[in-house]
Order: structure tokens, then C-alpha cells, then sequence
């Protein structure tokens, strides 16, 4: 998978090549490259914002560098894909926003699949919205949000989303058994895990973990994962909500 990051801190998103991702980047499994968004302005001053029409606090992201950054984008991963894939689908402009829909595991698997990620992050009070309606011509525009709460930018939620869906791409998790039993891949809260010592500071790992009878420990982490579910996150149960609390 492609994924190119557009910023005006381009130092932020180090963090990608840390850890699983960074691992991704130098086995090929993931080609992600940050742009800084500042090259792409032109005027002398390098500005990329400008004040609101209709007043109000802030500044407003002028769409220009953006257009001008993202149209590089779409034509060098165009060129980059063309040899091997048939003109393929649009590259995915994934804009991490409070104003978004929700980023969920099920939109980090759908996207997992995409060939090309392009990473719109905003900065001040957002982007002019014509960005985002001369971007539908040539990207599937995603306005997302990772919850209701206000950043300072995108960056921080970028970094979230592209671990989230770069660590579904097939080969960057070593044994992607480990994906199937994590909290949300069945909808449900993952169980507690425990490791050794089995017993630490007077307190005990719940025996049937210790008895080696799969079927028991299974059934039990089933229980633990509905139990977490009714507790923390009743919102996340199929069906009624409001079902009777556990015997
Ligand atoms: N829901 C997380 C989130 C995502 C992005 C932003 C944000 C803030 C300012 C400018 C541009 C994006 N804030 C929160």
C-alpha cells in the first residue's frame, strides 16, 4: 500500500518509522511518504492560510497548496501503479476531522484494501470546504473523525489511523492470528490477558487459564469479553440494550 501524508509538520509523523510500521516501510510492505505542505505554496511567504469569509476566531487552510500538493500526489502514484495495475480505483483522501464520521475497525479494514491512502491533515480552524468538493473529481474523499473531541490538527490523528489500518495490511503483523482476537475484530471487548508469575504480590491468574482445558478457557474468555462488553461498552451489544444484568 501506497500512503502519502500531507502536512505543515512534517516531523510529526516520525513516529511511522518506529515499531511495526517502520518495519512495514523497510520490507516494502507499506509506501508511505509525508509531504510538507509549505513546498507546494507560491508566494514568497510560503502561506498556506488566510482569514475566515464571514469573520470568526482562527484562520482558515487556503485551498491552492493543497490542490497543488495533492494533484502531484494523484499523478506520481498514478505513474507509480500504472505498469502493474489497470486503471485501478481512486486513491482514498482520508481527512482526519472533528466534523468526520466516525473511524471505526470496519473503516480500517475497508480501507486496508486500498491500493493508494492520501493523508489530508488540517491545521488552524480546517481547510476551505472547496478542497474537499474539487478532490471528489479525482480522490473518494473520507472526512473522518476519531471521536468528539478537538485537536490542535490532524497529525495526531493520522498517526492513530494509519497504524490502525496499516497493521491490517496483509504481512505487517507477523502472525496475523493476532488480529482475530482483538478488541472489536468481533465486535465484542477483547478478554484480560495474564502472563507469568502466576502468582504477583498476593494476587492470582484466575485458574481455569492454569487447567490446560482449551475448551474451558475459551468459554471463559468468551464470558470475560460480554462481561467487559455489558460493563464498558453496552453501545457495541447487537439486539436490545437494555438486557437483563448478568445472573
Ligand atoms: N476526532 C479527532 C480529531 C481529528 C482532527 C482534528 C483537527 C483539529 C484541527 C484542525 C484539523 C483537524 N481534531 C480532532
Amino acid at each position: 500500500m501506497r500512503v502519502d501524508v500531507v502536512t505543515i509538520f512534517p516531523e510529526y509523523l516520525a513516529a511511522l518509522d518506529v515499531s511495526l510500521i517502520g518495519k512495514a516501510r523497510r520490507d516494502g510492505l507499506l509506501d508511505i511518504r509525508i509531504h510538507d505542505l509549505r513546498e507546494h505554496t507560491v508566494d514568497r511567504h510560503r502561506t498556506v492560510d488566510d482569514t475566515p469569509y464571514g469573520g470568526g476566531a482562527g484562520m482558515v487552510m487556503k485551498p491552492e497548496p493543497w490542490a497543488l500538493a495533492l494533484e502531484g500526489i494523484a499523478v506520481a502514484g498514478a505513474e507509480a501503479a500504472a505498469p502493474t495495475a489497470p486503471q485501478g480505483a481512486r486513491p482514498v483522501l482520508l481527512v482526519p476531522t472533528p466534523s468526520g464520521t466516525l473511524f471505526q475497525q470496519a473503516v480500517a479494514q475497508e480501507l486496508s484494501t486500498a491500493d493508494h491512502l492520501v493523508v489530508a491533515c488540517g491545521r488552524y480552524e480546517g481547510i476551505d470546504e472547496r478542497l474537499f468538493e474539487w478532490a471528489g473529481e479525482h480522490f473518494d474523499v473520507r472526512l473522518v473523525s476519531l471521536g468528539d473531541y478537538v485537536l490542535n490538527g490532524g497529525e495526531v490523528a493520522a498517526l492513530a489511523m494509519i497504524e490502525a489500518i496499516g497493521r491490517l495490511v496483509p504481512g505487517v503483523v507477523g502472525n496475523p492470528e493476532s488480529l482475530v482476537e482483538e478488541s472489536h475484530s468481533d465486535g465484542l471487548l477483547e478478554y484480560p490477558v495474564y502472563t507469568k508469575p502466576s502468582s504477583w504480590r498476593g494476587r492470582e491468574v484466575p485458574e481455569v487459564l492454569l487447567s490446560g482445558d482449551h475448551g474451558r478457557v475459551a468459554a471463559w474468555r468468551h464470558d470475560q469479553q460480554l462481561e467487559r462488553t455489558r460493563a464498558r461498552r453496552p453501545d457495541l451489544l447487537p439486539g436490545d440494550k437494555t438486557a437483563p444484568p448478568l445472573a
